[in-house]
């Protein structure tokens, strides 16, 4: 048996046993033991499933995902957002759910060629659709986001969003467009929503963000010049925070609160945080 999580390219859907989650656009089932549930029980509640996918294996058994078309009621269980297992529980199986979410949504929307129309097929042991038509395959889609903690001495750059839980403040994130290094990216969302120079840029870590298919980039980078002028609509309120007196932060699991907490520790002397993947 390998212990954790490990992700399969395909399993086989006709073979019996092993685990499953259910999702739909409520969220997760779950009961008071988690949202793992025996596939075959699982299987045989009222249901309305729209596909079923083996996404991996979970200390050697097979998990499976059943996405599903609408949330049904399931005697002793309820319904959770992904972000509410991210935010608490068991990390292991937040990453399970994590990447049963990318595997459902993006199964779900590309079901059909996106160049000529027709409809697509799983390929035989490899996580891809096909268009017989075109050969065209589409892989699940990542999108890479640059995240970056802003440092001046003993002051740190953060901005809310008005997405953003009311009072909470972050480091300056965005999607890398097309023809861009990840510095490239880092240096104009800077610019954008604070009208903020950076120098010194030090890549710190990565984290899949699955909401919906982020891959977060997580660097340090030094002021280097100018005022903070936050950008209209996407930025509420950006200021500089001495470190003794900061605003409240990201949840605890996210790489945004990592980058201001491995700056904190090193600036204080205490232990350095890790980095939850
Ligand atoms: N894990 C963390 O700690 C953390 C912290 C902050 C932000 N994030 C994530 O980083 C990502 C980027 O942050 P942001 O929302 O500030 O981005 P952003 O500054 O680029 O602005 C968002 C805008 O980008 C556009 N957009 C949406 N999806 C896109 C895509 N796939 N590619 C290109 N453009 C797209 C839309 O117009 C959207 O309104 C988001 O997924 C966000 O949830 C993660
Ligand atoms: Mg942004
Ligand atoms: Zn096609």
């Amino acid at each position: 048996m390998t212990p954790g999580w490990i992700t399969t390219t395909l399993l086989d859907n006709d073979a019996q046993g092993g685990w499953a989650v259910a999702r739909s656009r409520e969220g997760f089932l779950h009961d008071t033991n988690g949202p793992l549930f025996p596939r075959e029980w699982l299987k045989r509640q009222d249901l309305s499933v729209f596909a079923e996918h083996g996404i991996g294996h979970l200390d050697g058994e097979p998990v499976y995902l059943l996405e599903l078309n609408s949330a049904s009621d399931v005697p002793g269980c309820s319904w959770q957002g992904l972000r509410g297992f991210m935010l608490q529980g068991d990390h292991t199986l937040y990453k399970v759910l994590g990447y049963a979410a990318q595997i459902g949504t993006w199964a779900r929307e590309h079901r059909f060629c996106g160049s000529c129309g027709q409809a697509m097929v799983q390929v035989p042991r490899e996580r891809a659709m096909f268009c017989q038509a075109c050969d065209l395959r589409s892989y699940p889609r990542i999108s890479p986001s640059m995240i970056v903690l802003v440092t001046r001495g003993d002051e740190i750059l953060l901005a809310r969003s008005p997405r953003f839980v009311t009072g909470v403040y972050s480091t300056l994130a965005g999607f890398a467009e097309p023809g861009e290094s990840a510095e490239d990216c880092l240096i104009r969302e800077v610019r954008e929503e604070v009208q903020v120079e950076v120098k010194n840029i030090q890549y710190m870590g990565s984290q899949c963000w699955p909401f919906p298919h982020s891959m977060m980039l997580g660097f340090h980078a030094e002021y280097a010049g100018g005022d903070i002028v936050p950008q209209a609509d996407e930025i509420e309120d950006a200021q500089w925070f001495n470190i003794h007196d900061l605003p409240p932060l990201p949840a605890s699991r996210s790489i945004a609160r990592y980058l201001i907490d491995l700056y904190l520790a090193r600036r204080l002397g205490h232990a350095e945080p890790v980095l939850p993947g």
